[in-house]
């Protein structure tokens, strides 16, 4: 009985303001410190733009003939795909091979063969953590993207109280918007609604997939990542990113953010995880839940 009542505790205090209250002076080394807001990026915003544009048109060409819909009402955004498919073969060959024998690799595997890691959630390596996420091929160098936190993006003026309630998994922005990637209960229920609300047929303006056992986007597992330790330091670290106006169409669906409220001007908000070191095979991923803004 004392054992399960310590184990909620030791799972819950992480989400108890007076915990951290008290907890900020004996833990300094588990804080991060950031001088000011812009100065929270590790990398810019064009490397996170470039690579989650790499490994989503990777998962796009592997998916190939399930696009078809999609490839009928851009048929410019067709021939572009069908260009880089045919005219460089040789150089590609994991493209080539895809849409050949159509999605051969799963998404981890395209992960690994495009960016040269792959991640999976796991069995934590800290006693009474739950899941968490592991580098399970390859190896990730310092700066790169390592994976994204999905979820419904909420404005910090808008309500998250119910959803919020005994869930672990909300984040909050350095500006106060608010991520919820828990993928049960009531807030997987608003992600799918949010979803469906905003899909225009055949577009996808979101992924769903990260609310089930089999992710279509690899990186969407980062509300997995658990805190660091005195024992075990942050190896990968939050960044915010606004996904730009420019952002092609087709490859929206394997983004795994979505807004709450529809009339929203303001860019979609994504949040990815940034190696702060190279990070090694069979290591486990773990960030900063504690970011202090001076
Ligand atoms: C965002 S979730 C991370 C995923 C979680 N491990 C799970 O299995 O659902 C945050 C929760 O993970 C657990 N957690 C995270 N870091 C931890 C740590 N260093 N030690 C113990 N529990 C931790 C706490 O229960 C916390 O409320």
């Amino acid at each position: 009985m004392l054992r399960a009542l310590r184990r909620r505790w030791e799972a819950y205090k992480y989400r108890f303001v007076p915990w951290i209250a008290l907890n900020l002076r004996h833990k300094r080394r588990t804080l991060r410190y950031v001088p000011e807001d812009c100065k929270d990026k590790i990398v810019s915003d064009e490397e996170v733009l470039e690579t989650l544009l790499k490994i989503f048109k990777a998962l796009f060409i592997n998916d190939f003939s399930r696009q078809k819909k999609i490839l009928a009402l851009l048929p410019e955004v067709k021939s572009t795909y069908l260009e880089l498919l045919h005219l460089q073969p040789s150089k590609s060959k994991i493209t080539f091979s895809c849409y050949e024998s159509q999605n051969i690799f799963s998404p981890e595997e395209l992960l690994f063969h495009t960016l040269g890691f792959s991640i999976t959630r796991n069995q934590s390596s800290l006693v009474s953590a739950g899941t968490g996420v592991f580098v399970t091929r390859g190896f990730v160098p310092k700066g790169t993207v390592v994976a994204m936190y999905p979820g419904t993006v909420y404005q910090k003026y808008e309500p998250i109280f119910f959803q919020s309630i005994g869930n672990p998994f909300i984040f909050r922005c350095i500006d106060g918007v608010f991520i919820d990637g828990n993928d049960k209960g009531i807030s997987k229920a608003v992600y799918r609604s949010c979803s469906r609300r905003d899909q225009l047929c055949p577009f996808h303006m979101s992924d769903v997939s990260w609310l089930t056992p089999v992710v279509q986007n690899p990186l969407a597992v980062g509300q997995y990542v658990n805190n660091c330790s005195p024992e075990k330091a942050a190896n990968v670290c939050y960044q915010e990113f606004d996904v730009p106006e420019c952002f092609p169409i087709e490859l929206k669906q394997y983004l795994p953010n979505i807004t709450y409220s529809h009339d929203i001007q303001s860019p979609l908000r994504c949040v990815v995880l940034i190696a702060l070191r190279d990070i090694k095979l069979g290591e486990e991923l773990f960030s900063n839940y504690y970011t202090i803004v001076n």
